[in-house]
């Protein structure tokens, strides 16, 4: 599913106008989509609708009126003087159907507030950027206490569209009503646990000017089936490529493992790693398929070099870091790795990014190369751990990152964003990153493109989690792992109810 950035969607309001359909028809249109999706709930009687200055308050007027004509009891509270012609066109429209509006200084807001059975958010939508302040900001907060439904209109006012951050206070909505494509910043956290459930209506849009101009997406079941390697009856072990993984340590025992996991049932023909003897010990006695190569100390040195180099050889991708540790040399050695498998597709994790953050210099000669940190560690590497500079970072280095978390982000060096919505707290244990890079290796081996294979990566290990039959607080990386085959069927079951016009 696509997603826009505020100014995108600026852009394709502007597409839409210029060919000719008026402003006021799509502010028509979006606010047709709300209210039906008030009339959703039957019991709601009275509605309280806070309406800004912009464009976001004339869609809270439009609704006003459309409820008001739907037979609802409507009060406007009025947050700030409408400022743009449309959203001064139907206030002016609301009152002239016998609507009433209250200034938001009036102390009798609260009462009224409190006997609303929904409030509904027209305050800011994507024009929004710092920070509610003054009565605006305390009559949200008395709002959020409320135990009426709360709807935000195309984003709840408080959170930025353009990177789901909250800078103070923000409308928490049951459910969110937005128009077009989603924003990118309601599917990244904090922002993602103010929307509450989000709708997308897109009537009036133009799929064919929504297609274009956007890029970035939310993975879902379709991109995933559209990108999913396909398995031929006629094949054998070579046609699903081979994963070279390197890591382990004396401490570090059971990373490479659950990275060769992840390998194994996400479909790689052959998977090879490499590790110091305690680790191999682990892949050996647990996973009898996996190629497991001895190193030859304690840790990954410069002494290892030669034979990784060889192995390399036979693989389609490499995975570097799980488990790997933080051996000088060892930081030195994968510093090697980076630069004589820079033509090589690799993901790159855990330790391995500590060791890359002693010389960024070396990801100017990588030339396919997926780095997968968590904040802390892309902190490390960036600075910062906010989406503008995780977006900066890809361009300047021309690499892909992952940034995990309980919503986590692919960017590619052009700014297209691939975020990934799937998972549990079952993931909030260690084990789950290992997990990770090996399914995107695999991946990466199966289909030849890194990118392809992050998408798959993060949604399978986040679905499997979902699907799993442990529950969150007791599950691992090691179950997660297994449930890999849930996830395929999954997949293929959905692909058929398309097929059959059962949907899914
Ligand atoms: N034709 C269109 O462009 C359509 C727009 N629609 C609605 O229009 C919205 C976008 O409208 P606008 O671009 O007018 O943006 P907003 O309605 O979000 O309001 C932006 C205004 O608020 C001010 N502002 C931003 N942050 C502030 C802060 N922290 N404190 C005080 N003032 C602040 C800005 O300076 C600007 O004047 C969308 O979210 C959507 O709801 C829909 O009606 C669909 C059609
Ligand atoms: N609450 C959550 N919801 C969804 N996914 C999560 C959650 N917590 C963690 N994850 C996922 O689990 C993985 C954890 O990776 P990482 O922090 O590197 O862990 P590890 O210490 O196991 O290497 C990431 O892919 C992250 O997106
Ligand atoms: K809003």
């Amino acid at each position: 599913m696509k997603v826009a950035f505020p100014v995108q969607m600026r852009r394709i309001d502007e597409l839409i106008i210029e060919r000719g359909i008026p402003s006021v028809l799509l502010m028509e249109n979006a606010s047709r989509s709300v209210l039906e999706e008030v009339l959703k709930y039957p019991t709601v009687k009275e509605i309280a609708i806070l309406c800004g200055g912009g464009n976001n308050g004339g869609d809270g007027y439009a609704i006003g009126r459309l409820l008001l004509n739907a037979g609802k009891t409507v009060s406007v509270i009025e947050c700030y003087h409408p400022s743009t012609p449309d959203a001064i066109f139907n206030a002016s429209l609301f009152v002239s159907f016998g609507g009433g509006i209250h200034a938001c200084e009036e102390s009798t807001v609260e009462s009224l507030l409190s006997r609303a059975d929904m409030v509904i958010d027209s305050i800011f939508g994507t024009g929004f950027h710092g920070e509610l302040q003054g009565r605006v900001a305390e009559l949200v907060e008395y709002i959020n206490g409320l135990k009426s439904v709360k709807l935000a209109v195309d984003i709840p006012s408080g959170v930025s569209g353009f990177d789901g951050s909250v800078r103070g206070i923000a409308f928490r909505a049951d459910k969110t009503v937005t128009f077009g494509a989603g924003k990118v910043g309601h599917y990244l956290y904090p922002g993602r646990d103010y929307c509450g459930e989000v709708v997308v209506r897109s009537e009036g849009f133009s799929r064919e000017i929504l297609d274009r101009q956007l890029d970035s997406s939310v993975i879902d079941e379709e991109l995933v089936l559209e990108l999913l390697p396909e398995r031929h009856a006629d094949s054998h072990k070579g046609t699903y490529g081979a994963v070279l993984i390197v890591g382990g340590s004396e401490i570090y025992t059971g990373a490479p493992f659950l990275s060769a996991l992840g390998a194994l049932r996400s479909g790689c023909g052959l998977t090879y790693t490499y590790t110091p003897p305690e680790a191999a010990a682990v892949i050996r006695s647990n996973l009898p398929e996996v190629i497991a190569i001895v190193g030859k100390g304690p840790h990954i040195f410069r002494d290892d070099l030669d034979t990784i180099v060889e192995i390399a050889k036979k693989a389609d991708s490499i995975v570097i870091g799980p488990g790997i540790g933080r051996n000088e040399e060892t930081a030195e050695t994968v510093l090697e790795l980076l630069k004589v498998f820079s033509k090589s597709s690799m993901v790159l994790d855990a330790d391995g990014l500590y060791a890359l953050s002693k010389d960024l210099t070396v990801l100017s000669r990588t030339e396919d190369i997926l780095l997968t940190p968590h904040p802390g560690e892309f902190r490390r590497l960036c600075g910062e751990t906010d989406l503008k500079s995780l977006m900066d970072f890809c361009e300047n280095f021309h690499c892909r990152v992952i940034l995990k978390g309980s919503s986590s982000v692919l960017c590619n060096p052009y700014g297209k964003l691939s975020i990934n919505i799937t998972g549990t707290t079952g993931l909030a244990k260690g084990g789950s990153g290992d997990l990770l890079s090996g399914t995107i290796g695999s991946f990466a081996a199966q289909t030849g493109d890194l990118e392809r294979a992050g998408i798959l990566g993060m949604y399978f290990m986040g679905k499997a989690a979902e699907l799993s039959d442990e529950s969150d607080a007791s599950n691992t990386a090691s179950s997660i792992g297994k449930e890999y085959s849930r996830v395929f069927s999954c997949l293929v079951e959905g692909a058929r109810g398309e097929k059959h016009g059962i949907g899914t």
